[in-house]
């Protein structure tokens, strides 16, 4: 044996009794983590304490893993640990291979059960009656701005927001013949958010094709997958092995950083993490000096707002309801102060709920 082969047997026993060592710890941690299990009622995920491991063993990593990957894979380990005592069950816009299903993995790792919804119209539905545990849903996109179907929704709903998930979407065009010259693509289908997203790409690439929105980007790719027509569906990576499609141009967003923003809405109260957000609903009379009126507050607390978003009310014509996003959690004084010196101010206020910020990655 020579010395290059000595050296590589002798590393990779080295491996093999580090493998043996995280092995039997990762069994050790499942166990313990049973065990909370059995002290509790009710759902076992807690997001706070999650967010708060993720954040100290982020902090405590000192490498050479970059912080991305201790969190992806502590995610990961949370994840399994939970599941072997009861997967968490999750509801996101369908089919198989969409963004939603993308920021379920990425927020409760691979082990959560998916429940894949026909229309963002159902998902709140399939919470409140129990069908599952959770529901993702997409609430903003930093190209093409709010959801609105899912604004709406969040007033209506008795669920509390108790996470968000940040998303880098990176668009695909995908065909199912990788020979098929762009210029032959008669129609491209996707959800209206992502044809928006790709609106410049497709100006200067595919100009002939009509664009066709529908439900979701997967099922776009399911629609393309399906048909022997010289059609094209834009979606992510995910959505082109499941129905045997190639990305014929890749990264076809027209900004670079496109990201959506996703919140995650249950029957849980998440508790403060440390590090948490606030996100609430807001209706004010029509009248000049309304806002500033709700807004001096927040200045006066020392409180941020990260987000403050207007959408008409449904129920009079010019009258406005405005989504705000306070950084704090709503059990801090400061921040339960801002929330009394709002409702003085308001028509109505609904707290969506408070949760951790996202841990990045
Ligand atoms: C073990 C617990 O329950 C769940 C599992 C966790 C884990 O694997 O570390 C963390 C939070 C909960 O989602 C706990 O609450 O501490």
């Amino acid at each position: 044996m020579d010395d290059t082969a000595q050296r590589l047997k002798t590393l990779r026993q080295t491996i093999d009794g580090i493998d043996d060592q995280i092995l039997s710890l990762l069994n050790q941690r499942a166990q313990a983590a049973g065990q909370i299990g059995h002290l509790k009622t009710g759902v076992l995920y807690r997001p706070e304490r999650e967010a708060q491991i993720l954040h100290r063993l982020k902090e405590a990593n000192s490498g050479p893993l970059p912080g991305a990957s201790v969190v992806f894979l502590f995610r990961e380990i949370m994840s399994a640990c939970l599941a072997y005592e009861r997967p968490v069950s999750v509801a996101c816009l369908g089919p198989q291979g969409s963004f939603s299903e993308a920021a379920v993995v990425r927020h409760f790792g691979h082990a959560a059960q998916r429940r894949h919804c026909d229309s963002l119209g159902d998902i709140f539905r399939i919470v409140e009656a129990n069908e599952t545990d959770f529901a993702v849903v997409p609430v903003e996109n930093s190209t093409e701005g709010a959801v609105g179907i899912i604004l709406d929704q969040m007033v209506d709903t008795p669920l509390q927001a108790c996470g968000e998930v940040m998303l880098p979407i990176h668009h695909q065009l995908l065909v199912r013949d990788a020979s098929l010259p762009l210029s032959e693509i008669t129609q491209v289908y996707s959800h209206s958010q992502s044809l928006g997203q790709c609106h410049h790409w497709l100006d200067a690439h595919l100009p002939q094709a009509r664009r066709i929105p529908v439900t979701s980007n997967s099922e776009a790719a399911r629609l393309v997958g399906n048909s022997s027509e010289a059609w094209a569906a834009i979606a992510g990576d995910l959505a082109a092995e499941p129905y045997g499609l190639y990305a014929v141009a890749r990264h076809i967003e027209d900004q670079v950083d496109n990201t959506t923003r996703f919140l995650v809405f249950g029957h849980l109260v998440a508790q403060p993490s440390g590090k948490d957000k606030t996100s609430l609903v807001v209706g004010v009379e029509n009248r000049p000096g309304a806002i500033h009126a709700l807004l001096t507050p927040l200045a006066e607390e020392g409180v941020s707002m990260s987000r403050l978003e207007s959408r008409p009310a449904r129920t009079h014509l010019w009258s406005y309801v405005f989504y705000i996003d306070l950084e704090g959690h709503q059990s801090e004084e400061r921040v339960a102060r801002v929330l009394q010196e709002i409702k003085k101010n308001s028509i109505f206020v609904k707290v969506l709920g408070s949760y951790p910020v996202t841990v990045s990655i």
